[in-house]
């Protein structure tokens, strides 16, 4: 069986990559490099540069390479940047989606994994977010990714297209051996940015937002370890493979941390005081998330392996300091 990682050459996609090939599993890559890396993609995995949103494309990749499952990665994924262009994000996430979902079934790929997001939910009318809890996205981002969700809803009923919807809370960190990791340039991420500021790579950190309706005052997120997000992919893929009904499932550990509480973490573990700057609310951001992960462990069998702040900062920082030494090296 090969699976086809959209948007692979990405963060949390070439962890997937990784974790498959970990597995024994065969793997082809499509992804445009919008914001992803070629060297982010090992090199025995075929990558195809290419838009997800060519249906043509799409379906020649799924034919030349036997596809049998897709995990569909590839996307847009800033909340501010899909406030300020919308259409933008619906082209991307949305229109986009929908041309490899038609690919999908015109090609008979059996089993379909999709990145969905907390943002689905919008301000959480519960704490921790199950599954059942309302759907009302205060982003275009969050916006987008429920159409794809509904339209695979669909599909899996007109078409019998089997499906896993995933919907992750805050992923961070990277691979505990240090084979990947997020490296995009125009990162905005809390740990990532934080970590490029303890490493003096930025003069600040911005804390968007103190007076949101949370213990400190700041966002509330649940992070998950990148490492454990691809591995719940892996079994989700075996899960639907061995003729289990489609699902929806959060992908989070049910404990949130305060935007404070990550930068003193991640203060603690580089040693480094840097400075953070109290700034206006960002927007598009709903106070709190944090995920009720009862139906992934239920469903799926999964058990988290780096369930620890300050273990995901660290790898994150790890991360960050590699790749400051490969730009060293290189100039
Ligand atoms: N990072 C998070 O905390 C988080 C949380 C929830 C959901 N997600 C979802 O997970 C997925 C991966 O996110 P990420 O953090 O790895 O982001 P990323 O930007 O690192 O990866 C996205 C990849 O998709 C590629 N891509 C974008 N549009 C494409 C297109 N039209 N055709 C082909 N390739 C395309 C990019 O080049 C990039 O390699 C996204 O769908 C995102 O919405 C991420
Ligand atoms: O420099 C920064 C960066 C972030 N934040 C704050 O830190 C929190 C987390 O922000 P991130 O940008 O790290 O993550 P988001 O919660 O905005 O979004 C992430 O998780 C979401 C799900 O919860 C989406 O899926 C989305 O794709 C993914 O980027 C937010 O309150 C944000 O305002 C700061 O204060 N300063």
């Amino acid at each position: 069986m090969t699976v086809l990682v959209t948007g692979g050459a990405g963060y949390i996609g070439s962890h997937m990559v990784l974790a498959l090939q970990d597995a024994g599993r065969d793997v082809v890559v499509v992804d445009d490099l919008s914001t992803g890396l070629r060297t982010a993609v090992p090199a025995a995995v075929p990558l195809v540069v290419g838009c997800v949103g060519d249906e043509t494309l799409m379906g020649q990749v799924i034919k030349d390479y036997h596809v049998e499952a897709i995990a569909h990665f590839a996307g847009s994924i800033v909340v501010p940047e899909s406030v300020a262009d919308p259409i933008d994000y619906y082209l991307n996430n949305t229109v986009r989606s929908r041309a490899l979902i038609a690919a999908a079934v015109a090609g008979g790929v059996k089993r379909f994994l999709f990145s969905s997001t907390a943002a689905v939910y919008g301000e959480a009318s519960s704490e921790p977010l199950s599954e059942d809890a309302p759907l009302d996205p205060v982003s275009p981002y969050g916006a987008s990714k429920l159409m794809t969700e509904r339209m695979l809803a669909d599909a899996g009923v007109a078409y019998g297209l089997s499906y896993g919807v995933l919907r992750y809370f805050n992923v961070a960190g990277a691979d505990p051996h240090g084979r990947a990791g997020q490296s995009g340039a125009r990162a905005t991420h809390l740990i990532k940015v934080a970590a490029q500021t303890a490493l003096g790579q930025r003069g600040h950190l911005d804390c968007f937002g103190e007076d949101y309706p949370t213990r400190d005052g700041t966002c509330v997120r649940d992070y998950i370890h990148v490492s454990d997000l691809a591995r719940a992919h892996v079994l989700a893929l075996d899960h639907l493979a061995d003729g289990a009904d489609s699902f929806v499932a959060n992908c989070g550990y049910g404990r949130g941390a305060s935007v404070k509480e990550v930068i003193a973490a991640v203060k603690r573990a580089s040693g480094v005081d840097f400075p953070v700057r109290k700034a206006p609310r960002r927007d598009g951001d709903p106070a709190s998330l944090v995920a009720d992960p009862s139906r992934i462990r239920a469903t799926l069998g999964w058990r988290a392996e780096h369930d620890d702040l300050d273990a995901i900062v660290a790898s994150a920082l790890a991360w960050e300091a590699s790749l400051a030494g490969a730009r060293r090296a290189a100039a």
